[in-house]
């Protein structure tokens, strides 16, 4: 593994291990996006892929959001995309403006499209590179995160062939084909601990799976299908680190909607912190997983829509729901799901300032 500069800011890792923190780390999903002008200058030069498969640009965008909250986000996380995968196991997959397979796995049959052997390092080498020069380039100023889509928001994408308000062919699938689907399930994890292992040779620092359709699974579907697949990431990447002599990196799973699975997540899945949305109490998340697991979220992303007075309201009461539940010990501040376009970047500030106030351990309610 290459020599990279020291870390500075070690917040988000020790939180992801469960330790006392002075206050909370704090990310956002998607902070690298389109409500950042910058993002979006650049953007209007280069395809959505395009800026995925060229580290530079990549690593360009990754640290936007970084050097413009200098001092205030305490991670990077690549800038990438959850469908890079199933564009390594041979599928088409096209951004106009939504994620657009034009040839989804409509049958079991469609399986054999599949390449069936991924050499991860040839299909996804450009997300190393991407990570290994952003790494570089962060300086040691916050830890870098790496990430992968799970297996059954992957599977998903595939059968669907987009975003899916109902899930009528993947659940179809899921239903009709059980075997078939666990298969391809299982089939999709095998790449995913491939690429997250080799996403911590480039440098990821700190590993998400992000399932954002976890929550569309009955709670018994979702322990059949979904959980063993999330397990199999999460011992399969352990593994080949240790069998490689590599030291582990915390894993967040971020199960968006399964709230109801928390429990069995924190004690089961295998990963350091779990990620919650804005449907489930802060201090009710914490009872539900005990001492477990770290918790990442979760404020309401469409708060940042409502003035400089409601994210203050919404943080503090965020904080102090974390806090009732033990926080800020092994609690890593973040929003409940990506945040969105039209959100003014003065607003994104007001969030992570009005976080570092009130998570702060010597903060009196
Ligand atoms: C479901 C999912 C996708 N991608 C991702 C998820 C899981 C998280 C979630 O549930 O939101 C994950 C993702 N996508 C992107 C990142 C980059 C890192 C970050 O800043 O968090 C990450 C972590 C960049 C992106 N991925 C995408 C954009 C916008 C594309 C553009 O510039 O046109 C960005 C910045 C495109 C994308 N990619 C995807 C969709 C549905 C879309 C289109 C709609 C949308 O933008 O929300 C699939």
């Amino acid at each position: 593994m290459p020599d990279f500069p020291p870390l500075k800011n070690d917040l988000l890792l020790r939180a992801a291990r469960g330790e006392e923190t002075e206050r909370a780390p704090v990310w956002v999903m998607r902070q690298a996006g389109r409500y950042l002008p910058e993002f979006r200058e650049v953007r209007a030069h280069h395809g959505f892929f395009e800026l995925c498969r060229t580290p530079a640009l990549a690593t360009e965008i990754t640290l936007q959001p970084v050097r413009r909250y200098a001092g205030l986000l305490d991670a990077a996380i690549i800038f990438s995309d959850i469908l890079v995968v199933p564009q390594a196991l041979g599928m088409e997959v096209q951004m106009n403006p939504a994620p657009f397979f034009p040839e989804p796995l409509d049958t079991p049959a469609d399986v054999s499209k599949l390449r069936a052997h991924v050499d991860v390092d040839k299909e996804l080498g450009y997300v190393f590179q991407a990570l290994t020069q952003t790494r570089v380039a962060l300086a040691g100023q916050v830890p870098l995160i790496g990430f992968c889509g799970a297996p059954w928001t992957l599977f998903s994408y595939m059968v669907e062939g987009g975003g899916s308000k109902t899930y009528q062919k993947a659940k179809g699938w899921l239903f009709r084909w059980p075997e078939e689907s666990k298969a391809l399930l299982m089939r999709i994890a095998d790449v995913c601990v491939e690429f997250l292992v080799g996403q911590v040779k480039a440098g990821a620092q700190l590993l998400q799976v992000f399932d954002s359709w976890a929550g569309e699974l009955a709670p018994h579907h979702f322990q059949e299908f979904a959980l063993p697949s999330l397990k199999h990431i999460a011992t399969g990447v352990r593994n080949k680190l240790k069998a490689e002599g590599i030291p582990p990196v915390p894993m967040t799973i971020f199960p968006k909607g399964a709230n109801s699975e928390l429990a069995a997540i924190a004690q089961h899945a295998g990963y350091d912190t779990v990620g919650i949305d804005w449907c489930v109490e802060p201090s009710e998340a914490r009872q539900l997983v005990g001492d477990v697991v770290a918790l990442q979220g979760n404020m309401d992303p469409n708060v940042l829509y409502g003035g400089r007075e409601a994210i203050e309201r919404e943080v503090r009461r965020m904080c102090a729901s974390f806090r009732g539940g033990r926080a800020p010990k092994g609690w890593i501040a973040n929003l409940g799901h990506g945040i969105t376009p039209g959100v003014d970047p003065e607003d994104m500030r007001w969030f992570l300032e009005c976080v570092h106030k009130y998570s702060a351990a010597s903060y009196q309610a």
